[in-house]
């Protein structure tokens, strides 16, 4: 087992057995929506990476390394780490394996989870879903697959690389996805696979009695597990007797299960004639294929369930921003409606100080006749993640909209309807008789009515983690009306508050070194909260769409007010504030305990 999965599993059994009280304020608007949070963790794991410089996304992403971070509060010396460091999350590989796994040592919890799962995070289609017909020592792939998995390796999702640790049953989801994609005969499959590790595991017993079968063709050796499948009990057991011997089974249930699941998944479990070819011997007479026929379907149920738990860990949503600008691809990355001002941002702080803050850049891509920006998935591997949308400065628009506002000023009657909605007394009289606002007027109305103008932030929205979204903080805008807000997001745990606070922080020391930060003006950029409730936690900084280079004349400080000329933006007034109001957050929430 990796250092992380060690790490995440202790976190998760001390979850298991920690009763937590629930502490949030019956008043706010959304009460009684978080009860899927119910167990608060008494740590916390994070993962660190660090990005390559280069310029190429493959390169980049396998030169992260990854190390664990105890957010525990008794865990005094990592939390200087952190503090030292900032905690670099990387939570995508790790966060995924580690929910799956830890979903299979806990059935009880996983239907609790399929239960609550909202009708709108349905799982992909089961084709993301990879699982090998046979046991493979964990980590081994034969030269062929690492080719595939090569060759794979971009479009797939961390969280479809699945191990079971102890069950010596490796799920590689980026050989699988490949070997589907080329339908490769099963055969083929199977024998490479029993080659694998037979060389490499010479004294495990299992292994070389999949070797002694491997010259068996691939319909015998399929007919073979259906034998076995009939004996459901004993194979639950952990072993099958067979002529007399004693067959070790890696993972007695899985293994199996697994192999249906293969030898069916590139139909996606439909039942045609071809798949029973492959599972049923010519010799069997229509009675028994019928009552195999009917086994196998009652084990394709429970692999559709086992399918849905394994899923990967993808609750994306869209919380802010231009509704339908932004979505998740099919390969599992993040796909934003292209704007050459952001890409080049980003391409930027791929090799800058900030790129810890950053999720990453992978160019962009053509379709359908749209361009798009292709970034990493900051939501994989969470599971039912709360996320909370910040736009920081002290003003949401550029200097170039005040003048082209003085120039040619656009009525806008959406903007109007918008501004009436949330305070009817908001236009003015000439505004209500034209019933329109200029966007100027509008931006600027957002930015004072919230606390944008004042803390130099303000929340755009929340996600909790039963999926519930909570859009209306147009007029949070004091520091009391905020820490209240940041109380409920996260329930009032000290130690996720911490962690927020110690990710800020380190953001604040790298915006320093930060030669982007240093020659940019910041406008409209949100950072993006999420944690969830095994506890993983970040921050992110995100839309870079209204992020442009200062004049060479010009250096900003980025700490004080904006007024017009000075380009100002008050990012540092608004992570100020925010570390601050997550402090008395801390100090709240400490007392409320
Ligand atoms: N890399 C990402 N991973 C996960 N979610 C993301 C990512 N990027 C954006 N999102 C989601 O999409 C939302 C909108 O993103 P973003 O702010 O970049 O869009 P936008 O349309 O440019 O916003 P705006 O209208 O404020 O300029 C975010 O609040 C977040 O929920
Ligand atoms: O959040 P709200 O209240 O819905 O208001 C929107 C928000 O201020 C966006 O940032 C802004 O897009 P830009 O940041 O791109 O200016 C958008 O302008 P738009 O309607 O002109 O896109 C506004 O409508």
């Amino acid at each position: 087992m990796k250092d992380w999965q060690l790490g995440f599993s202790s976190s998760r059994a001390q979850n298991n057995q920690t009763g937590v009280s629930s502490i949030f304020d019956e008043n706010f608007p959304p009460s009684g929506f978080m009860k899927d949070l119910d167990s608060s963790p008494e740590r916390m794991d994070t993962l660190s990476g660090k990005k390559s410089n280069g310029s190429d996304g493959e390169s980049m992403r396998d030169a992260i390394e990854e190390s664990i971070f105890d957010f525990s509060p008794s865990s005094i010396t990592q939390s200087n780490h952190i503090k030292k460091t900032g905690f670099r999350a990387r939570p995508k590989l790790a966060s995924a394996q580690a929910v799956l796994s830890s979903k299979l040592e806990d059935p009880t919890e996983m239907q609790t989870n399929a239960c609550e799962e909202p009708e709108d995070r349905k799982p992909e289609p089961l084709k993301r879903v990879c699982m090998d017909p046979l046991p493979i020592a964990a980590g081994e792939t034969t030269k062929d697959e690492d080719v595939e998995e090569q060759k794979v390796k971009e479009g797939v999702m961390a969280g479809e690389n699945l191990v079971e640790e102890g069950s010596k049953v490796a799920l590689n989801a980026a050989t699988r996805k490949s070997l589907w994609r080329r339908k490769i005969e099963p055969r083929e499959r199977l024998g490479a696979s029993v080659e694998s590790i037979d060389e490499s595991k010479e004294g495990d017993f299992s292994n070389k009695r999949l070797h002694r079968k491997k010259s068996w063709g691939s319909r015998q050796r399929n007919t073979q597990m259906l034998g076995s499948l009939q004996d459901g009990e004993q194979y639950m057991g952990g072993s099958v007797e067979k002529d007399g011997e004693e067959e070790l089974v890696p993972h007695p249930v899985l293994s199996r299960v697994l192999f249906h699941s293969s030898a069916s998944s590139s139909s996606s479990f439909n039942n045609s004639s071809a798949e029973s070819d492959e599972v049923f011997s010519e010799n069997e007479d229509t009675a028994t294929r019928r009552q195999n026929m009917k086994k196998c379907r009652s084990w394709r149920t429970f692999l559709t369930m086992m399918q849905w738990s394994k899923r990967p860990q993808t609750s994306w949503i869209q919380l802010a921003g231009h509704q339908g600008n932004v979505r998740l691809s099919e390969g599992g990355e993040v796909l934003k409606r292209f704007c050459e001002v952001e890409a080049v941002c980003l391409q930027v702080l791929m090799s800058d100080a900030l790129c810890q803050f950053v999720p990453h850049y992978f160019g962009h891509i053509s379709q359908d006749g749209e361009q798009y920006i292709r970034l990493e998935d900051l939501l994989s591997g969470l599971k039912n993640p709360v996320i909370m949308d910040c736009k920081m400065g002290v003003r949401t628009y550029q200097e170039e909209e005040i003048s082209k506002a003085r120039s040619n000023a656009i009525v806008r009657s959406d903007m109007y309807q918008k501004m009436v909605k949330v305070d009817p007394a908001a236009p003015t009289v000439e505004e209500h008789a034209q019933r329109g606002v200029t966007k100027l007027r509008y931006l600027q109305w957002r930015d004072d009515s919230s606390s944008t103008s004042s803390l130099g932030f303000r929340i755009e929205g929340i996600v909790m983690g039963n999926g519930k979204v909570l859009r209306d903080f147009y007029k949070t805008r004091t520091e009391a009306q905020v820490t209240e807000t940041l109380l409920t997001f996260t329930r009032s745990q000290v130690h996720i508050l911490e962690a927020y606070e110690s990710r800020l922080q380190a953001l604040n020391k790298a915006l320093k070194e930060s030669n982007f930060f240093n020659r940019h003006e910041i406008i409209g950029s949100s950072l993006l909260f999420v944690h969830d409730c095994s506890s993983k936690a970040n921050i992110w900084m995100i839309d870079f769409g209204k992020t442009i280079p200062t004049p060479k004349d010009v250096q900003l400080r980025h700490d004080v007010p904006w007024v017009e000329g000075n380009r100002e933006d008050g990012y540092l007034i608004g992570l100020t504030s925010l570390i601050t109001l997550l402090g008395e957050a801390i100090k709240q929430a400490g007392e409320q305990s």
